[in-house]
């Protein structure tokens, strides 16, 4: 069967846009998830060191250009939506929008890569809330997880290949993804997927340099598990082997959003500089002219075989 679609939405996690934002957006993220009030209060601060503002959202109207520039380019003439999850403008506001102007059938471009609740699953259930608060709603079909696709890895295989090349001799690859909780739903399927991306962006770029997967961002209270280690801990397991230089590729993540540019540009960065080690970070695809085909390329895909997540 075919399907049709009349519009492509862009949905994405959100991120405040000014001091106000701060306490509200994160009480968005965290309701009923059991994040301790000191990791709150922390949180914010990392939000206020750069204004109050999240690169996310700037980053979600570039790459919606970026996408309708492509379309464009292709001669694809389909509308371009933008949503959050957690922040204006959220989900079910774009989807009454697209309600207004006739959209029947959307296909959903999700900011993030994986399989995996946090990474997938959640952004099911985002797009089945939303349509349940507006009557007449369009369908929208979440576009497949494309983390093993080209206009995803070739990017983050091209940027470490150039901070390699620009690196010591005994340089370390250190991969990064969002640590979420050991008991959450299809975590097996989210690292099984990290691993892969790793080892695919390892071979390609540089192969015989050791690498590591690790993670960042942990959240949760202490007593709680989580993906480890964490990339500071892995740090100082390096440095302790005697590494003096690493390369971080950050392929949990398709943009430089405040997980990245905090947690690895300020955090692991600083731990670092204290181990008095060489630390780079590669950036994320964002809106390379690869990735933003992607959405393309699944959309059409989608179109022509009935796939769909
Ligand atoms: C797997 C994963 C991704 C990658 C997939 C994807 O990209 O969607 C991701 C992305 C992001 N996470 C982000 C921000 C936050 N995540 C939090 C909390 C949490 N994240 C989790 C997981 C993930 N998160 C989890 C299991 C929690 C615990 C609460 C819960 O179970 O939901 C909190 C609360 C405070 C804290 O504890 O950190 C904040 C502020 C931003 C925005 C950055 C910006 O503003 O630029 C982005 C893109
Ligand atoms: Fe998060």
């Amino acid at each position: 069967m075919t399907t049709q679609y009349d519009a492509l939405l862009l949905l994405s996690f959100g991120g405040p846009e000014g001091p106000d934002d701060v306490l509200p957006f994160l009480e968005n993220v965290t309701r009923g998830r059991g994040i301790p009030r000191e990791r709150l209060a922390a949180v914010g601060e990392h939000y206020h060191l750069f204004g109050g503002v999240s690169p996310i959202n700037q980053q979600c109207r570039d790459l919606k250009a970026a996408i309708e520039k492509d379309l464009k380019d292709h001669s694809i003439d389909l509308p371009v939506y933008w949503g959050n999850r957690n922040w204006t403008p959220y989900l079910a506001d774009t989807v009454r929008e697209m309600t207004q102007d006739g959209v029947r059938h959307a296909a959903a471009f999700v900011t993030s890569a994986y399989s995996g609740y946090s990474t997938n699953d959640q952004y099911v259930e985002d797009i089945a809330r939303a349509r349940a608060e507006v009557p007449g709603a369009p369908e929208i079909d979440k576009l497949p997880v494309y983390c093993r696709r080209a206009g995803f890895v070739a990017p983050f295989v091209d940027a470490t290949r150039a901070a390699l090349s620009a690196a010591p001799q005994d340089t370390h690859l250190v991969f990064t993804a969002h640590s979420v909780p050991l008991a959450q739903p299809n975590r097996e399927l989210y690292v099984a997927e990290l691993e892969e991306v790793a080892a695919t962006v390892a071979d390609e770029a540089a192969p015989g340099v050791p690498w590591a997967l690790v993670y960042q961002s942990r959240s949760g209270p202490p007593s709680q598990p989580w993906l480890e280690p964490d990339v500071c801990d892995h740090l100082e397991t390096l440095h302790d082997a005697g590494v003096r230089s690493v390369v971080t590729v950050p392929i949990g993540f398709v943009s430089d959003h405040m997980e990245v540019k905090y947690d690895l540009d300020h955090e692991a960065a600083a731990k670092a500089d204290k181990l008095g080690m060489r630390f780079v970070r590669v950036p994320t695809p964002g809106t390379d002219p690869r990735f933003a085909a992607l959405a393309r390329e699944l959309l059409t895909e989608a179109r022509t075989t009935g796939g769909r997540a």
